[in-house]
């Protein structure tokens, strides 16, 4: 659809664009990105004719951009530029109206049956279509924004070239117009090439994606190709990290603000609060934390941790829901709280505070054997109802972790769970084989990531031989403990 060769050129000054190449495909949605003053403007005004060339060639469709009459041209490219500030009045139909000019056969031409069904259908799909009627001078720039966008869909381009779309709009709006757009790209074969300041948007909406910087040439490729931590770094200048989207495989970027003053606030034992019905830990700040937890699984940064005790016959079809209402009702904040449940009477719990060698480290395990399960066994799935987990392992951490660090450490605390279980003889009653776990066991590393850092938690290291010993000798000790109990009834 379009294709870029060598394209060279800019103002008579000092800064010019240099060989820039790439193409794009029909239907495909392609984003421009780079620092201000890198030509993404400049580039944009050479690939719709406003700037000459001044080497190289830009092809749109089968023939060169300069053998377009103007007309033909219009009815092949709409251009959404950057928002101005509007120096003429119109309402927003007529202003949508315009972009069928490109179709007005004479002079004072009339819009014709099918003008009009087109004007409609793309006000509906932007959302415009209730205030129609208004002064276009009158609305707020993401309106407006809205109306420029409607006009060029009215124009029914083949090829749509924006400039950072979505300034102005609120979060709801720029979702909305980035879908609208890529609907349009697949539903309609429109081929959308636009200059985006946001990394992470592109990088939601894109198919492929082109940096710049100097008017030149950075990284052309699909999204996770080019978006990365030390291209971004690179290009920007700037410190950022790399996440993915939670729902989309898509890279995120991140800014790591300069730290002024680093506190490196430790929690302790007092943080700790064992109540009949719950076992609460409470932190100063808030940990990066890592879980299986019932509410607020997975990472994320949570300060309080609640590990409940429920009865062995607790069902209930939305726990998560009941979860949340009880945190709330014991004064904790859902939205800051990692939730668990565990059928273990809480008396039973059993916990370690490890302060020697550079390593500060809090381990808690409630563990019970009522539901022992060989996770390796045949035994076959009774029902859908599982009862409430038994063991739940918390380790929390004075220090900073990196991300092999908490999967290390989950697996370093399993394998000594596991090695409590085996040691301690606790069987599978339906299999009568060892145990290796009960039926919904739960653990949870948090972090303070300040302090000492701990690139590994794995066996070969002093914070993994720490969360081994001590995750073994409570599993057993609560075991040991709910053994007791049980013999004195
Ligand atoms: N009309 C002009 N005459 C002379 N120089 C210009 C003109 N317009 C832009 N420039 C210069 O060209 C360079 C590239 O500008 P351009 O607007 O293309 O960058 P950009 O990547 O779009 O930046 P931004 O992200 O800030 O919009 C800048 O140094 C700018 O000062």
């Amino acid at each position: 659809m379009l294709k870029a060769n060598h394209v060279t050129g800019g103002y008579n000054s000092s800064f010019s664009i240099k060989g820039v190449s790439f193409t794009v495909e029909t239907g495909e949605f392609f984003g421009i990105l780079g620092p201000n003053g890198s030509g993404k403007s400049t580039l944009l005004k050479m690939l719709t004719g406003i700037l000459p060339l001044q080497g190289g060639s830009i092809i749109i469709g089968e023939k060169p951009i300069h053998h377009y009459h103007p007309k033909e041209l219009a009815r092949m490219i709409a251009v959404l530029p950057q928002l101005n500030r509007l120096s003429f009045d119109y309402q927003v139909k007529e202003m949508v109206a315009l972009g069928r000019y490109p179709y007005q056969k004479g002079f004072l031409s009339l819009l014709t049956k099918k003008d009009y069904e087109i004007i409609e259908k793309v006000m509906i799909e932007t959302n415009i279509l209730s205030f129609q009627d208004k002064s276009v001078q009158t609305l707020s720039g993401g309106e407006q924004q809205r109306v420029f966008l409607a006009q060029a869909l009215a124009q029914q381009p083949r090829l749509l070239i924006l400039d950072e779309p979505t300034n102005h709009l609120d979060l709801a709006f720029q979702k909305q117009l980035l879908d609208t757009l890529k609907r349009w790209a697949i539903e309609e074969d429109l081929t959308i090439l636009s200059v985006f300041h946001d990394v992470n948007l592109a990088s939601l909406y894109c198919d492929r994606m082109m940096l710049m910087k100097d008017g030149q040439v950075e990284g052309i490729g699909k999204t996770e190709e080019v978006v990365y931590e030390k291209k971004i770094q690179a290009i920007y200048e700037t410190e950022v990290d790399k996440q993915f989207h939670p729902t989309q495989p898509s890279p995120q970027i991140v800014l790591k603000p300069s730290k002024l003053t680093e506190k490196s606030t430790k929690v302790s034992l007092e943080c700790l609060s064992v109540q009949k019905d719950f076992i609460s830990f409470h932190s100063p700040i808030p940990l990066k934390t890592l879980s299986s937890g019932v509410i607020n699984a997975g990472f994320g940064w949570y300060s309080t941790f609640v590990n409940r005790h429920v009865e062995k016959s607790y069902n209930c079809d939305d726990f998560q829901e009941e979860l949340t209402s009880y945190i709330a009702e014991k004064g904790f904040n859902p939205e800051t709280t990692v939730g668990m449940m565990t059928a273990v009477i809480l008396n039973d719990a059993s916990w370690t505070f490890i302060e020697k060698d550079g390593l500060s480290l809090f381990i808690i395990v409630t563990a019970g054997t009522g539901n022992a399960v060989d996770v390796t066994s045949d035994r076959k799935l009774t029902s859908n109802h599982v009862t409430m987990g038994t063991i739940n392992i918390w380790l929390i951490i004075n220090g900073r972790l990196t991300d092999e660090a908490f999967v290390q450490a989950i697996m370093t605390a399993t394998e000594a769970k596991v090695k409590a279980l085996v040691d301690h003889n606790i069987k599978d009653e339906l299999s009568n084989t060892i145990a290796t776990g009960t039926s919904t066991d739960s653990t949870l590393v948090a972090c303070t990531q300040t302090g000492s850092s701990f690139p590994f938690a794995g066996s070969a290291t002093a914070l993994g031989k720490a969360i081994g010993k001590g995750v073994y000798e409570c599993t057993v000790n609560s075991i040991k403990k709910s053994e007791k109990r049980m013999k004195t009834k």
